[in-house]
């Protein structure tokens, strides 16, 4: 039998558009999507206040709880945080799904970040050198994780999903033909 794609993941860096993405794709795929921090905020507050009361450590561990049980659960569209691709284990887990790299530039990330203070990691005088630094330090995870790369600076966030909905594998779950 066929082996089934039973989620497809989005990673990238921050304002690459994964939740933004990941919400019309689901809408395509007729798929749930699981947006990992939407969930850690539901459950647990702010992420800037996890960061500041209980440290980057704490957060990523809610990180990977969330990551662990939207991968056992229905065939969905994950939205990672930024930063999943940290940890080694989340990196063994995501093997072996259908991982979507999203792409952007850095003056595409700056529009999009605007005023926007909600990501701790990039607090400090210059948020744009900071998301530059910690992409460079994730960007051979993300393309050695990545089944299928978008650039995902061109076009409306329906235009890019619509892009990886044309290019997934044929025995993704879906409850609509994209
Ligand atoms: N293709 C696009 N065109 C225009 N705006 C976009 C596009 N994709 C995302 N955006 C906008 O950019 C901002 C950041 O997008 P989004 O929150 O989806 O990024 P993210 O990758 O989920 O970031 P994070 O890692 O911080 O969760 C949002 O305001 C979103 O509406
Ligand atoms: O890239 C990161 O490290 C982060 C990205 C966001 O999605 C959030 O998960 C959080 O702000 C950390
Ligand atoms: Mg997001």
């Amino acid at each position: 039998m066929t082996p089934v794609n039973a989620h497809v993941v989005l990673v990238g860096p921050m304002a690459s558009g994964k939740s933004a993405v990941g919400r019309e794709l689901a809408g395509l795929l007729g798929l749930p999507l699981s947006d990992l921090d939407a969930g850690i905020v539901a459950r647990h507050g702010a992420i800037t206040q996890i960061f500041a009361r209980h440290g980057e450590e704490h957060f990523r561990a809610l990180e990977r709880g969330e990551l662990l049980a939207a991968l056992a659960g229905e065939p969905a569209v994950i939205a990672t945080g930024g930063g999943v691709v940290l940890d080694p284990r989340n990196r063994a887990d995501l093997a072996g799904s259908t991982v979507v790299e999203l792409q952007i530039d850095a003056a595409t990330a700056q529009r999009r970040l605007g005023q926007d203070s909600s990501r701790p990691i990039l607090a400090g005088p210059d948020p744009i050198a900071a998301w530059s630094a910690v992409l460079a330090d994730r960007a051979q995870h993300y393309s050695s994780l990545a089944t299928i790369t978008v650039d995902a600076a061109a076009g409306t966030a329906a235009e890019v999903a619509s892009a990886i909905a044309a290019r997934l594998p044929q025995n993704t779950v879906t409850r609509r033909t994209p």
